[in-house]
């Protein structure tokens, strides 16, 4: 039967609720020398922690080792663009993994806040052609951002580590 030319196939079976087929965890010379820089929030910060649990996780799952992590704080989700803009424009990480939890209140605040977020790091990510892994919860309750934060791959924090380091080899593979 002839090889299939997709890379890097679903290394695991498509999760039934999402469809998402995580990816395989390539060999550790595919991230050598990389450097991460973790970017998390102080709003609902109990569950931005536990997303920044799931990333470093997942960080070390890929092999990327402690002394290439670094951590850093932005007051809020509105705030991560231009806090992932300056880690990634000199060339000092190869990626941000950006960590909110955005839950919505009684006004239309909710949505611009999540909204220019979201907005502002894909205009990060074209800006400096590098990835930078969405975790950031929007969420109408705190109960469905536990829901989200928990142990294990589910973590969003450690979904959007995934797929941060996925990004950092498919360019490798490409450039
Ligand atoms: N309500 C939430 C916010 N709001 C704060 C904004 O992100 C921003 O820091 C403020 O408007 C000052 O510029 N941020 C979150 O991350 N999560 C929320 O639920
Ligand atoms: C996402 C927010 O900014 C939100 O938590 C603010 O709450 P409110 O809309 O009640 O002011």
């Amino acid at each position: 039967m002839k090889k299939s030319k997709t890379a890097n196939p679903a290394a695991v079976p498509a999760d039934a609720k999402t469809g998402y087929a995580a990816p395989q965890i390539p060999d550790r010379t595919e991230l050598a020398g990389v450097r991460i820089a973790v970017l998390a929030t102080r709003w609902n910060v109990g569950i931005v922690d536990a997303l920044r649990a799931g990333a470093r996780a997942c960080l070390r799952d890929w092999g990327v080792s402690d002394e290439d992590v670094a951590e850093f704080r932005a007051p809020g989700a509105y705030e991560i663009p231009l806090a992932a803009l300056h880690l990634l424009k000199k060339g000092r990480y190869d990626g941000v993994v950006a960590l909110a939890a955005v839950i919505r209140g009684e006004t239309p605040h909710f949505d611009y806040v999540a909204g220019e977020c979201a907005r502002g790091l894909m205009q990060v990510q074209i800006k400096t052609r590098k990835p930078v892994g969405f975790g950031v919860l929007t969420v109408n309750t705190v109960e469905q951002a536990w829901a989200r934060a928990g142990q294990g791959r589910d973590n969003k924090g450690y979904e959007a580590a995934a797929a941060m380091l996925e990004m950092i080899c498919l360019s490798r593979r490409l450039s």
